[in-house]
């Protein structure tokens, strides 16, 4: 079937063979942002942050060197000094002196710089979420973990059946607050509102000292390491296409599915012959990820990303289609890659079966990606919400499958990786279920099993749809958003010892109440993810 859509996606798009896409810097636009940045009245840290996402576009579009870099740079440095960042004012001074800086400008520097010293030995700058200044030890697995496979406790097995595919079990009993598996993402991309004030990498928040790719004007990152990781890992093959896709399909399930195949086609050191033989024995042998080796394997993560489930759909529908076409496209963009015709494969012209790959994963990502969400205090009502800021796709945690009533959550850690953690007690042999956005407590049934069976393929038949439970309150309590509010760290992990302690003594096989885990998910929130006020 994939063969036969990668015609028609071929037939409406063979123009773009011929086209080589460009996503080319522009100083005219760069210094248009700056001077839009400018006029912007500011005065409360929301408004700062929209005013630093103007000027780090501009530093995006400036070329290397240009004066409209060095300005944009001074006019970052001006906003850190209001927000008494120093440190971050001095690294903005240090990337703008290594630009093309006309007299005033300079003279200006000078004079900032002296400043920014000053009061960076009178007081400490803030530090962002993330670091050190939580003081939480990390979070490390319940149980010991596979030898083979360090991110897994050993408790866990891969079993498949007809109605649920693959599944992990427990071979022990579990209780809530007990981490099983601790995942790193495959392939990750950034929501857009985020792209201009997180690092494209590792993406963590860095939106004062972002520096940009010199060859787009899409990806930024936090330090020179993050920016060759990623040009070498996979930004190489997608940099003038993530701009071309952004703008034509505005979908980061796209862009994800694009640096999937990007990443493969880096982890086989751009030997597509190579990747190619691996990708067709993968196809024959029935994999379980559990059992690869995570530890010595490079390219591990490829192979257990690659045989993820993909949504069988009826062959006319639109998003087939659409499916088909973008493949195509990326196929176009890849071969059109002067390293990878390096390779040529004569008997193999044009790489039909990259086309396929790249079809392959964009519906994988469908039904495996999940959202990476923080934690955000919205004002005027000052309450807590989990917004999306990124989009990713796990190679472990793929293997989750849903329950409108789930026994275990995934959590997005602070470093990157992402946490499943039991939510309620598991008895040995029992399936732990995730949820994929659609949860009993918020949403009514009827309204969810359309929805899953329509983004995922499957009729849910699982306790809460059986039993038709009734939606909850939402959670709210003024002493926890006092607790996040303030950062208080040991009071959050004394009361989450003490909550535990509580349910998993008091609820033998019962259920953990809605409003306990919603206590138990701000707390570890707090402790372990990322929180803003
Ligand atoms: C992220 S994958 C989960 C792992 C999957 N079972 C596999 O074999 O790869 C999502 C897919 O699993 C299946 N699935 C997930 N939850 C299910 C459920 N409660 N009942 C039946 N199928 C389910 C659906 O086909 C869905 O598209």
């Amino acid at each position: 079937m994939a063969a036969n859509f990668l015609r028609a996606g071929q037939q409406r798009l063979t123009h773009c063979a011929e086209r080589t896409l460009v996503d080319g810097k522009d100083n005219r636009k760069a210094a248009e942002l700056c001077v839009e940045g400018n006029g912007m009245h500011y005065d409360n840290v929301k408004r700062y942050m929209d005013v630093v996402k103007l000027y780090n576009r501009s530093i995006a579009y400036s070329t290397n060197g240009s004066q409209q870099r060095a300005q944009a740079y001074w006019e970052r440095s001006k906003v850190c000094v209001k927000l008494n960042r120093y440190a971050d004012c001095l690294q903005n001074i240090r990337l703008a002196r290594a630009t093309d800086v006309p007299g005033l400008l300079r003279r200006k520097l000078d004079q900032s710089e002296q400043c920014a010293r000053g009061m960076l030995l009178s007081v400490s700058d803030d530090a962002t979420p993330g670091s050190s200044r939580h003081g939480v030890a990390p979070l490390k697995l319940s149980f010991p973990a596979y030898e083979n496979a360090p991110r897994v406790a050993n408790c866990l097995v891969m079993r498949r059946n007809l109605r649920y595919g693959r599944y992990l079990e427990t071979n022990r009993a579990l209780k809530v607050g007990d981490v099983v598996l601790i995942d790193s993402p495959y392939a990750s991309v950034l929501e857009p509102d985020f792209c201009y004030a997180r690092c494209d990498h590792c993406q963590r928040p860095a939106p004062f000292t972002l520096i940009p790719c010199e060859h787009c004007t899409k990806a930024m990152y936090c330090s020179e390491d993050c920016l060759n990781s990623a040009r070498t890992q996979y930004h190489h093959f997608e940099c003038a296409l993530v701009h071309h896709l952004a703008e034509t399909t505005g979908d980061p399930l796209v862009l994800l599915a694009w640096r999937a195949v990007a990443r493969a086609i880096g982890a086989y050191r751009y030997n597509l012959r190579t990747l190619k033989q691996r990708r067709h024995l993968l196809s024959q042998t029935v994999v379980n990820p559990l059992l690869l080796d995570w530890v010595h394997g490079q390219n591990i993560a490829f192979s257990a990303v690659h045989i993820l489930a993909s949504l069988t759909r009826a062959p006319n529908d639109p998003a087939e289609v659409r499916a088909a076409q973008l493949a195509w496209e990326m196929h176009c963009h890849l071969v059109s890659k002067p390293e990878l015709t390096a390779n040529y494969d004569p008997d193999n012209v044009p790489y039909q079966w990259v086309g396929e790959m790249c079809y392959q994963f964009l519906k994988a990502m469908q039904c495996n990606a999940r959202p990476a969400q923080l934690t955000r205090r919205d004002e005027p009502k000052g309450r807590y919400r989990a917004v999306p800021f990124a989009l990713r796709c796990y190679p472990l945690i793929s293997l989750l499958n849903h329950s409108c009533a789930p026994n275990v959550k995934c959590f997005d850690l602070r470093d990157g990786r992402c946490a499943v953690v039991v939510i309620q007690p598991i008895a040995a042999g029992g399936q732990l279920f995730g949820n994929y956005g659609y949860d009993y407590s918020e949403t009514g049934r009827d309204e969810r099993r359309e929805a899953l069976q329509r983004d995922y393929g499957f009729t849910c038949n699982c306790n809460a749809c059986e039993n038709n439970f009734p939606t909850a309150e939402p959670f709210h309590s003024k002493r926890v958003d006092t607790i996040l509010r303030t950062r208080d760290m040991s009071t959050a992990a004394r009361n989450m010892a003490k909550l535990l302690a509580e349910v998993n003594e008091g609820v033998g096989d019962g259920r953990v109440s809605h409003q306990q885990l919603a206590e138990l998910e701000r707390y570890f929130e707090l402790l372990y993810c990322e929180v803003l006020n």
